[in-house]
C-alpha cells in the first residue's frame, strides 16, 4: 500500500480514492475477503465509529452479515470464531499491536500496554505470586468493605428516610463509585470515601489520564503547540492523579519504615514484586503506573458488569426471582455472604453473573493483534505477517456455534457446562487474560449475593422502554454502557 501511496501524489484526492479501491478490490491479499466496501479503503472508517461510541452496534452487526472472518480496515481483518480465536489469543507469536502505544502511561511500558514478550514475560513472573486467587484472596475483607457493605449502609441509610420505605438508585452509579473506593484502598492503599460523599474526583482524573494518552496516540499533532492547549485540561487531571500516586507510595514507604505490620493489597504487591529470574523489581515510577493501570483496567469493568447483571434480571423479572429465592434459601438476613459460599452454594446466581458477562461483555467492540511473521491461515484464508488480527467481542460472545439462541438472557447454560465457560471470552482469552478477573469476580459475586438477599428490587413503575434496543450499547473509553443510563439503570 506504501508503494502504491507514493505512486498516487499529485493526483488528487478523487484520484488517490481511485487507486486505493482499485488496490482493494483487485491487488489487496485480504480482496477475497468478505467485508464493508469503506472498510478496504480507508481506516477511518472504523475510528470514526469507536468516536461515536457504535462500535459494539458494528461489530454484532458486521459479524451477522460477514461472518467469522471479514475486512476491518485495508490492513485488518476481525475473528469471532472461536477456534480461530483461541488461536490467535493463545500465542506469544501474535502481538499486541501499537494500538495499545496509546496506553503507555508516562510513555512508558505496563502490564496492558507493553508489546515486547520479553517484558510481559518478566512482569508475569514478578506478579505472579500476587495475582492468584490465595492472595488476592485475602484482600476480600477490604472488597466487601469499601464494595458491598459500602454500597448496603449507603442504601439502607436513604431507606431509612424514606416514607415508604422505597428509594430510586442509579446503580450504575453506586457500583462506579464502589469499585472505584475498592481499587483505590486496594491500588493506592487510601479510602476515597467516593460513595459516601458521592464524590468521584479520582475516577474523573482516571479517565482523563486514559483519553489524553488515547488522543495523543491517535492524534499525534496534540502534542505539539498549538494544538497542545486543546490537551490542558485532561493533562491538568493526569497531574493530579500522578501527584497523588506518588503521595500514595511515599505514605506506604513511611508507614513500612516506621515498622507498621505489610498491609495485604495491590500496592504492597507492587512494591514488593520481584522476578525470581533475574531479581528485577519495580522502581517507583513503575509501582505509580501500575497502580494507575490497576485503576483503569479494574474498575469500570467490573462495575459496569455489575450494572448489566442488574439490568438484565430486572428486565427478566422470573429469573430474577430464581436468583433472589436460592440466595434467601441458602443465608440468614443477617450473614454476609463470602465469595466461596456463593462459589459453592449459589449456582444459579453465579450463573445469572456470567451469562450477562456474556451477553453484554464489557469490552464491547475489538481488540487487535497482529499476524506473526509467518502470517497463519484462518477460515480458509492467508493473513499476511504484519496485518492486524481484532477479536470481535460481541461477534464471539454470541456466536452461533457455541451458543444456541445468543441473544437470549439465560442462565441456566452455564450449569454445569464447561464448555460454556471454555467459550466465555470476556476476561479476554489466551497468554494476555485478565489478571485481575479473579479479584473482579470476588467484588462482583459478593455484591450481587449479597444484593439479592438484602434488597427487594424493580424496574421503576412508570418504566416503559423495554424494546429490543434495549441491548444497543454504546462503548465509551473501551467499556459497553448500557444506552442510556440515567434511563435504563434506576
Ligand atoms: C469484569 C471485570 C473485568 C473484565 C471484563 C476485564 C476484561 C479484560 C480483558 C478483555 C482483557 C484483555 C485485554 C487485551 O487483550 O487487550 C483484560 C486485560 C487486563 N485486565 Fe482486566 N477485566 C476486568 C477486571 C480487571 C481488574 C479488576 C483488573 C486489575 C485490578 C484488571 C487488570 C487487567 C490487566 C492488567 C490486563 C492486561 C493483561 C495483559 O495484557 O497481559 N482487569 N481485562
Amino acid at each position: 500500500m506504501g508503494v502504491l501511496s507514493n505512486h498516487c501524489r499529485g493526483i488528487g484526492p478523487p484520484g488517490l480514492l481511485g487507486y486505493k479501491a482499485i488496490y482493494a478490490l483487485y491487488f489487496s491479499p485480504l480482496r477475497h475477503i468478505p467485508g464493508p466496501f469503506l472498510a478496504r479503503i480507508t481506516s477511518k472508517r472504523n475510528q470514526i465509529i469507536s468516536m461515536i461510541g457504535k462500535i459494539g452496534h458494528y461489530a454484532q452487526h458486521e459479524y451477522d452479515t460477514y461472518g467469522d472472518l471479514y475486512v476491518l480496515e485495508p490492513n485488518a481483518v476481525a475473528i469471532s470464531n472461536p477456534s480461530d480465536i483461541r488461536t490467535v489469543f493463545g500465542s506469544h507469536a501474535f502481538l499486541k499491536s501499537s494500538f495499545y502505544e496509546a496506553l503507555n502511561v508516562f510513555g512508558i511500558p505496563n502490564t496492558v500496554s507493553a508489546m515486547d514478550p520479553t517484558f510481559v514475560g518478566m512482569r508475569k513472573r514478578q506478579l505472579g505470586p500476587y495475582f492468584n486467587p490465595v492472595y488476592l484472596g485475602k484482600m476480600e475483607p477490604a472488597i466487601l468493605k469499601h464494595g458491598y457493605l459500602a454500597l448496603k449502609n449507603a442504601w439502607e441509610e436513604r431507606i431509612a428516610h424514606s416514607p415508604n420505605g422505597k428509594i430510586s438508585i442509579n446503580y450504575m452509579k453506586d457500583f462506579a463509585l464502589a469499585t472505584f473506593d475498592t481499587i483505590g484502598a486496594l491500588a493506592f492503599g487510601q479510602e476515597f470515601n467516593g460513595l459516601k460523599h458521592n464524590n468521584d474526583d479520582v475516577a474523573k482524573w482516571a479517565s482523563a489520564t486514559i483519553i489524553l494518552h488515547g488522543t495523543r496516540a491517535a492524534v499525534p499533532l496534540t502534542k505539539y503547540f498549538p494544538f497542545s492547549l486543546l490537551l490542558r485540561p485532561l493533562e491538568a487531571k493526569f497531574k493530579r492523579l500522578s501527584e497523588f500516586c506518588d503521595k500514595a507510595i511515599a505514605s506506604r514507604k513511611e508507614l513500612l519504615r516506621v515498622g507498621a505490620e505489610k498491609p495485604v493489597d495491590l500496592l504492597q504487591a507492587f512494591i514488593d514484586a520481584e522476578d525470581p529470574e533475574s531479581k528485577t523489581t519495580m522502581d517507583d515510577l513503575q509501582v505509580k503506573v501500575e497502580s494507575i493501570v490497576a485503576m483503569s483496567a479494574g474498575s469500570d469493568t467490573s462495575s459496569v458488569s455489575l450494572t448489566w447483571t442488574i439490568f438484565l434480571l430486572m428486565v427478566h423479572p422470573e429469573i430474577y426471582a430464581k436468583a433472589r429465592d436460592q440466595v434467601r434459601s441458602n443465608f440468614p438476613v443477617d450473614h454476609v455472604i463470602t465469595y466461596a459460599e456463593a462459589r459453592s452454594k449459589l449456582s444459579f446466581v453465579k450463573a445469572c453473573l456470567y451469562e450477562s458477562l456474556r451477553l453484554c461483555p464489557v469490552g464491547g467492540g475489538y481488540l487487535p493483534r497482529v499476524s506473526p511473521p509467518g502470517g497463519i491461515t484462518l477460515q480458509g484464508h492467508f493473513i499476511p505477517p504484519g496485518m492486524e488480527i481484532y477479536v470481535n467481542f460481541p461477534g464471539v460472545s454470541h456466536h452461533a456455534s457455541a451458543w444456541t439462541d445468543p441473544l437470549k438472557y439465560d442462565p441456566a447454560r452455564f450449569l454445569n457446562n464447561d464448555e460454556a465457560h471454555r467459550n466465555l471470552f470476556t476476561f479476554g482469552p489466551g497468554v494476555r487474560m485478565c489478571p485481575g478477573r479473579h479479584l473482579a469476580k470476588i467484588e462482583m459475586l459478593t455484591i450481587l449475593s449479597n444484593m439479592l438477599k438484602d434488597f427487594d428490587m424493580a424496574l421503576p413503575e412508570d418504566y416503559t422502554h423495554l424494546g429490543p434496543d434495549i441491548l444497543d450499547a454504546n462503548v465509551h473509553i473501551l467499556v459497553t454502557e448500557p444506552v442510556d443510563p440515567k434511563r435504563d439503570c434506576q
